[in-house]
């Protein structure tokens, strides 16, 4: 028998027999006919409150997706990933970015051994090195103070760690920057390269398999960069390593007392809790770090014991699953009111798409509905003078996330009223949108001519009716931030279980590094393998523009 999935839920009929309902409302009507919406379609968990009553649903949609999870046996899938259970069943792996996160006192086993005790004695560990540095304990070859650290990793060792590392940009230690190099194209490194000193520059090479090309190659350049000043023996002053791959660590020559590591039972875009985290442990300090883990911590419990109708991951889940197979919406945008988390959806992009960007089910099926939607998205206010307009009026409708704090860390009169200001018109405005008798009632008032408002009134009006989420914290704190990447993990996982895929792999990612290495001996020798006429003609072009 199929397993349970989106469409073989019995729920799943009943779910395309009241769209045909919802289909027909209004956003703006449902407010106005139910006073007690906003209360009944808003959540708080781990420091958020979720907002999602400016969805086109109602609370019957709500206890029919509610329903929909308990066929797909969300609950017990969720057990399962707490408990250390393979559920990652192509690399035959647990799933244990939650374990990172646990007090001390609990216990997760994976194969029959308690994980705990190893994850916070690599925490220990990393506290330590980190005090050495803010210290000035630890120092470069020459005795100076390290003052700059340059994180080299890419994906699950980037996005995370970086948008972390900006985002708590207020909790920042003097006297220390932490740069991010992630991109094989040399523009990247040499950006860092161009500022720093030899003599007080600590890079961390950071790779869960430690084959990655893009992080091997800067690592070797920076290694080479470094011998310009340093010796041989002092690299162990200036390189650490963070990985699940000690032999390879060991052969590109760091020092095993140099490396941190972490374990195949983290995803990638599940590492920044585990020492992937130490370039943000050296930005805001181990305690801010602790306050981090321990923000992830509360959503989990949340996740882990609140009621499925009331668990915030598990409703912006089954939202989303609302609006991508039942409304049919393609995307999903997301809007930070918040200059601080630029780098949101870039990391989002990663956690999302990768864990869900799947065409077969876990037994391997093709399946017959949509998966991942596209993520995308830029902080607000600047994305409204970009892509808003297509939000507004275009022929796509995207859902938005909003996200904010009610408070902002700094001090400037009148700026953070502005921002709330905008974040709130803009998911009212999609949703209310702009009837043509309201335009035209207001561009006869301005006095306009008769022709000319026949001319005006479909340009200016505005669809509206289109749905938002609105998740808001006090402030942005290391503590909400955490809890913050949990929602969004979990959401994910509770969307995969739905979907009954494997939320864990990424084998789409292998065929582009395969080819690229393919076309990168081509570039760099002279035999030539059998490409269609455009990959052959581009590689002649470079080739020969390489050669000059
Ligand atoms: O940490 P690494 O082993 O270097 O991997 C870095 C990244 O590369 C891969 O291509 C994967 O798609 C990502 O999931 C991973 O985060």
């Amino acid at each position: 028998m199929n397993s349970p999935n989106l469409v073989n839920a019995a729920v799943f009929k009943k779910l395309t027999n009241h769209l045909q309902e919802a289909k027909k409302w209004s956003l703006s009507e449902l407010f106005e006919k139910d006073p007690g919406r906003f209360p009944s379609m808003t959540l708080t968990a781990g420091g958020l409150f979720l907002d999602y009553s400016k969805n086109c649903l109602s609370g019957k949609t709500v206890e029919l997706l509610v329903e929909l999870a308990e066929e797909c046996r969300l609950e017990q899938k969720r057990d399962d990933m707490f408990r250390g259970d393979k559920i990652n069943t192509t690399e035959h792996r647990a799933v244990l970015h939650t374990a990172l996160r646990a007090p001390r006192y609990e216990k997760v086993l994976v194969d029959g051994k308690n994980i705990i005790p190893e994850i916070h004695a690599v925490l220990d560990r990393m506290r330590e090195f980190s005090e050495k540095i803010h210290s000035g304990e630890w120092k470069g070859f020459s005795g100076k103070k390290i003052t700059d650290v340059v994180n080299i990793g890419i994906g699950g060792s980037d996005l995370g760690p970086r948008m972390a590392t900006q985002a708590l940009r207020h909790f920042h230690i003097k006297g220390l920057t932490v740069h991010f190099v992630a991109n094989v194209d040399g523009h990247d490194l040499e950006a860092v390269l161009d500022k720093a000193d030899p003599e007080t520059t600590l890079f961390i090479v950071a790779s869960k398999t430690f084959t990655t090309l893009e992080t091997m190659l800067n690592a070797q350049s920076a290694r080479s960069w470094f011998l310009n000043s340093g010796t041989i023996r002092d690299l162990s002053r200036h390189f650490v390593a963070i990985s699940t791959n000690a032999a390879a660590v060991r052969k590109f020559g760091i020092p095993e007392d140099n490396m941190f590591p972490f374990w195949d039972w983290v995803g990638g875009r599940y590492s920044v809790w585990s020492a992937i985290g130490l370039p943000l442990v050296l930005a805001i300090g181990y305690n801010h770090f602790t306050e981090f883990l321990a923000g992830a911590y509360a959503m989990d419990v949340h996740f882990k014991n609140a009621p499925l109708a009331s668990n915030m991951p598990v409703i912006l889940g089954l939202v989303g699953i609302w609006n991508r197979n039942f409304l049919g919406y393609s995307s999903v945008s997301i809007a930070p009111y918040l200059q601080d988390l630029i780098s949101f959806s870039n990391y989002l992009q990663q956690l999302e798409m990768e864990s869900n960007g799947k065409q077969v089910r876990k037994n391997g099926e093709a399946v017959e509905y949509r998966t991942c939607p596209v993520i995308w998205g830029n902080v607000g206010t600047n994305g409204q003078h970009a892509y808003f307009q297509l939000l507004h009026q275009g022929t796509e409708i995207i859902p938005v996330d909003f996200i904010t704090a009610l408070q902002p860390h700094h001090t400037l009169p009148k700026h953070h009223a502005a921002l709330l200001a905008n974040c709130f018109a803009q998911s009212e405005a999609l949703m209310v949108g702009k009837s043509a008798e309201k335009v035209r009632a207001d561009l006869e008032a301005a006095g306009m001519s008769t022709a000319e408002i026949e001319v005006q009134t479909p340009q200016r009006m505005f669809p509206g009716n289109r749905p938002s989420n609105t998740i808001l914290m006090n402030v942005l704190r290391p503590e909400t931030l955490g809890a913050l990447m949990a929602l969004y993990e979990h959401k994910t996982f509770v969307q995969g279980a739905i979907w009954n895929v494997n939320s864990f792999d990424q084998w789409g990612v292998e065929l582009g590094k395969l080819l690229a290495k393919t076309i990168e001996n081509e570039l760099e020798g002279d035999e030539l393998a059998h490409h269609d006429s455009s990959t052959s003609g581009l590689i002649a072009l470079a080739k020969a523009s390489l050669k000059k």
